[in-house]
């Protein structure tokens, strides 16, 4: 049996993407922000973005799971209680009739970066369509995904469903419907059947779905709230004006690390990013592609050593088994925004494109010939030459081949 709620919040929350980072971040921000705050009283009705197992298994135990921080030493276990309702993506009528209802100010979105190409930006401009029947008023959708001007980019894309279902429908979202940029971090692997036993010993409960994440968060947001919000900020949330340094910290040296790990790490043998990184030799590697990415981050140095330091120790901890696979796959949709835009600041500001950043690029082809593409645009660098010209040319073509624009910071 899972544990007795401790409170109950009402639905004002929605989101799209139920994943394991869902839970280790918005609702665990959302969570805390209730437990801070007399009155603060925030629910979700989640939704699942593809398939609908992962909604049916946490319905199954009232919404109500484990988050398991796990640092080098230990792991310490908070049962979170924010997510109300948790339902599959693809049943239109509640989806429709949650973002519908009045009292729901929020809508959180994690889709992965493919995601702003596929479906789900029409689903939630059928989800906005049906608030404007309805009557409900304005809304604030969330980006949650590692893309620069994620809110901007999927903004663009719903508009593009949106006209194409009823051009009335897109004017209301331009008036009433505020696109959130946001920055995310928490280094969330995907949970396994181990993870699920270590809750077990430690709570005595039998959480089918259990998450592990660091104990690190970050979450840095930009935009209005016209209908409201919860009191993130209470949980550690950051409200700025411009987020586009904290995009470029975090995408630049964080993530685009993680690519150079995750493709040449699994080309020597490896397959999570303890192991990878405690390979000298990618070591070093990271270090010189953080020094050519950093030249064109707008911060002070002193942001950036100590943001460095704490991935070195972020990417040790030996007890978060991060899959390198995992992170590998789509790089059509990731390389964009991790290497490509720094490698083209780079020659905007007059710099050399950087080694490491081409290397990386020239490791995604032939990660791709090894293992084979797990996006369809990278499926012709199974035969492409060796080097980065092919996977370059892979991400111009893939940049506003849909229309929604460049799969990395877009326009308004
Ligand atoms: N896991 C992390 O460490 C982490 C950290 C920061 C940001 N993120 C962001 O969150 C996203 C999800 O990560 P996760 O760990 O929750 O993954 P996950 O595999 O646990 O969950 C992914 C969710 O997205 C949905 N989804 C997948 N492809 C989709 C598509 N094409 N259209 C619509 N929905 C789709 C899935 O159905 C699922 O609900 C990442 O892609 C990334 O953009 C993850
Ligand atoms: O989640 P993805 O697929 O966008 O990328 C994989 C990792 O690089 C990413 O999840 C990081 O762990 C995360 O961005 C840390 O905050």
């Amino acid at each position: 049996m899972p544990p007795e709620r401790t409170t109950h919040p009402s639905t004002r929350l929605a989101h799209l993407g139920l994943g394991a980072f869902h839970r280790a971040h918005q609702a665990w921000y959302t969570h805390r922000a209730n437990a801070a705050a007399e009155g603060e009283d925030w629910g979700i009705a989640t939704f699942t973005g593809r398939r609908p197992d992962t909604a049916t298994a946490l319905a199954a135990q009232g919404g109500v799971y484990t988050l398991l921080e796990r640092d080098a030493d230990g792991d310490r276990a908070t049962l979170v209680e924010s997510i109300v309702a948790a339902h599959d993506g693809g049943d239109a009528v509640t989806w429709q009739a949650v973002l519908a209802a009045p009292e729901v100010a929020v809508l959180t979105v994690t889709i992965t970066e493919a995601g702003y190409r596929g479906a789900a930006p029409a689903r939630i401009a059928a989800g906005l369509a049906a608030r404007r029947r309805a009557g409900a008023g304005p809304l604030a959708v969330v980006a949650c995904d590692n893309l620069r001007g994620n809110g901007r980019l999927l903004r663009a894309a719903v508009l593009e469903a949106a006209t194409a279902a009823d051009p009335e429908g897109a004017d209301w979202i331009r008036e009433q419907v505020s696109f959130v940029d946001t920055v995310v971090d928490r280094i969330t692997p995907a949970t396994t059947d181990a993870d699920r036993r270590a809750v077990h010993a430690l709570t005595g409960w039998h959480d089918a779905m259990p998450v592990v994440a660091e104990p690190f968060s970050e979450w840095v947001l930009a935009g209005r709230f016209p209908a409201g919000r919860p009191g993130w900020e209470l949980a550690g949330a950051r409200f700025v004006d411009d987020l586009e340094p904290f995009e470029q910290r975090k995408l630049w040296l964080l993530n685009a690390a993680h690519s150079l790990l995750a493709y040449a790490g699994r080309l020597r043998g490896h397959e999570t990013v303890d192991a990878a990184f405690a390979d000298p030799a990618l070591r070093d590697r990271v270090e010189r592609l953080w020094e050519e990415q950093r030249a064109v981050i707008d911060l002070p140095a002193a942001d950036l050593d100590s943001a460095a330091s704490a991935l070195r120790l972020r990417f040790a901890n030996p007890r978060i088994r991060h899959s390198l696979e995992q992170i590998g796959r789509d790089g059509t949709f990731k390389l964009a925004p991790r290497v490509l835009d720094p490698l083209e600041r780079r020659r905007a500001a007059g710099l050399a494109d950087g080694a490491e950043q081409l290397r990386v690029l020239a490791d995604w082809v032939e990660y791709v010939r090894r293992f084979g593409p797990t996006d369809a645009p990278a499926s012709t660098l199974e035969t492409a030459p060796p080097g980065a010209g092919a996977a370059m040319a892979v991400l111009a073509a893939a940049a506003g081949a849909d229309g929604v624009g460049p799969p990395r910071g877009a326009t308004p």
